[in-house]
């Protein structure tokens, strides 16, 4: 039997949907299987809602600050469901046009729920209605919040699901997780006047990134009333009367809610992986090769189910890379795309204040390596976005290592993630302060900060202390 398709595809979210895309931009029939609505986790329960509820915080508190600036404002009541609505609204206009792209892009959408079959025929993905041939299959099934085995019930005890669906929003909470979500929803909460409780295993919050840059939105969270505990491993939580008390080592806490932000575990199990010969990891992550090839002839992976960084645009470029690769193979594509390397992609923490990276720390750049560090207190714009009486402004560190490349950008402070597109650029294609100092950044901007590093490392510091 011919194929039906040139590619199938199990999950529409940032792998999957980027993956038919490009696959149907370079000439490929493609079929894309997912049981919920295209955009997946990061467009529906990710990215988008979580970055429109931290907006909605930063407007609170810019308000709260008006008149620090000049403007007189008085603070009203939040209303957690007109904020819900607000985020709802960017979900579904993104959601409309993505369907129509797909659409117009000839991409047949199948609403099912699927799983792998592989046979002499090839690979499928088999739904409940039809068997979906085709001459290869990309499995991009995502993740799913970790429930540490607590009973969750979505109402004093939620996932960041649920947390993104509240109407109404509790006076206290207890976040149990100091990663990314745990540290997004603390800050968030935080501006819209819930009183936080955060309770992290380790010694520190956000591990992986800069420990002086965390240790500065730790100050700063903590400014807000966010209390903090390290070194608080949550062993169990109990619903009471007035919502839940968490046991943390020695400590017990209690609060109105309990939001579980423990990291998310590879959707692998009882979609007919293993069967099909496809390897997983102990952690339960799909085995892939240099070029997202798993075990089964065919059958490629892509996004969060691969082990590595869970990020909408590190499955973005997966996607892409195995529609090129399959298209290539297909010879309908003249060059082999490169693989994607997770340290080239970049990182940001869209709490407040935001923290962003790439590449490598001044402690991982090996021997040899320098680093400068550009104070924010120097840099006009920063200082024009920060209210009167704020003490820290961030810094932007550049790691340079010991032959000459950049291979680090690491930034702390108000909005230094619109700065983190150039440090991909700069650590992505290998640069050297010395061939970027040249490069004019527009004054007051906050871009500034990074050609004085340049300037700094190339031995030609403008504004920096020498
Ligand atoms: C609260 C939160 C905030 C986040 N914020 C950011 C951010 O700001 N920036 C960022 O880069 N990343 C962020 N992320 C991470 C980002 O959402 C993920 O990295 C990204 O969505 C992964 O894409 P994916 O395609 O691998 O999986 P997903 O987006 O999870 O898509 C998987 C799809 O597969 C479908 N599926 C699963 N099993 C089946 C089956 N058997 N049959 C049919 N369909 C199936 C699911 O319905 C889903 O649509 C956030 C995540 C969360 C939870
Ligand atoms: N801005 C963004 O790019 C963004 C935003 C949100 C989520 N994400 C992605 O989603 C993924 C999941 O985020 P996450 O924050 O849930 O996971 P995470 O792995 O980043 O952090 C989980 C934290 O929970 C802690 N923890 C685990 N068990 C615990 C316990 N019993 N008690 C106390 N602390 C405990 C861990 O030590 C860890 O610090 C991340 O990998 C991230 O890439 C990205």
């Amino acid at each position: 039997m011919s194929d039906a398709y040139d590619l199938a595809i199990l999950g529409a979210g940032s792998a999957g949907y980027a993956c038919a895309l490009r696959a149907a931009t370079l000439g490929l029939s493609v079929v894309m299987i997912d049981e919920a609505e295209v955009g997946g986790t990061c467009l529906h329960r990710g990215c988008i809602p979580t970055k429109a509820w931290l907006h909605a915080a930063k407007v609170r508190r810019t308000v709260s600050k008006a008149p620090s600036f000049g403007i007189g404002a008085e603070l009203g009541d939040t209303d957690a469901e007109a904020i819900r609505a607000y985020a709802d609204g960017v979900v579904s206009g993104l959601h409309r046009g993505l369907t129509g792209l797909l659409k117009s892009r000839g991409v047949t959408v199948v609403a099912a729920r699927g799983s792998l079959e592989v046979s002499d025929a090839g690979p499928a993905i088999r739904t409940p209605d039809a068997l979906h041939r085709a001459s290869a299959v990309l499995v991009a099934t995502g993740a799913a919040p970790a429930t540490l085995g607590f009973d969750i019930d979505g109402e004093r005890i939620l996932t960041s699901n649920h947390a993104l669906r509240l109407s109404t929003l509790p006076e206290t909470a207890i976040v149990l997780g100091g990663g990314v979500i745990g540290v997004e929803f603390a800050s968030l909460w935080a501006d819209l006047g819930v009183s936080v409780t955060l309770l992290e295993a380790t010694d520190r919050l956000l591990p992986g990134e800069e420990p002086g840059h965390v240790r500065v939105l730790r100050r700063e969270l903590e400014r807000r009333g966010v209390d903090i505990r390290l070194g608080a491993p949550a062993t169990s939580a109990e619903a009471t009367d007035g919502g839940v008390r968490v046991s943390a080592g020695s400590d017990s806490v209690s609060a109105e809610l309990l939001l579980i932000a423990a990291g998310r575990r590879p959707v692998t199990s009882g979609i007919g992986l293993e069967e099909a010969g496809v390897t997983l990891s102990p952690s339960g992550h799909v085995v892939v090769d240099g070029n997202l090839q798993t075990a089964a002839r065919n059958v490629y992976a892509a996004g969060d189910l691969v082990p590595g960084p869970q990020l909408a645009h590190r499955g973005y470029a997966h996607g892409i890379f195995v529609a090129e690769r399959i298209a290539h193979n297909l010879g309908r594509h003249p060059r082999k795309p490169t693989p994607v390397r997770d340290v080239d992609i970049p990182r940001v923490v869209y709490s407040s204040p935001q923290l962003a990276s790439v590449g490598v720390t001044l402690e991982a750049a090996g021997a040899g390596a320098d680093s400068v560090d550009y104070h924010l207190t120097g840099n006009g714009r920063a200082q024009i976005l920060r209210a009167p009486g704020e003490r820290e402004s961030g810094v932007v560190r550049m790691v340079r290592a010991a032959d000459g490349r950049i291979v680090g950008l690491h930034a702390v402070g108000e909005d230094v993630s619109e700065l983190i597109a150039e440090g991909a650029l700069l650590v992505g294609w290998h640069a050297t302060p010395e061939d970027v100092a040249g490069i004019i950044h527009p004054h007051p901007t906050l871009s500034e900060a990074l050609a004085e590093a340049n300037w700094a490392l190339a031995g030609q510091p403008l504004h920096i202390h020498g």
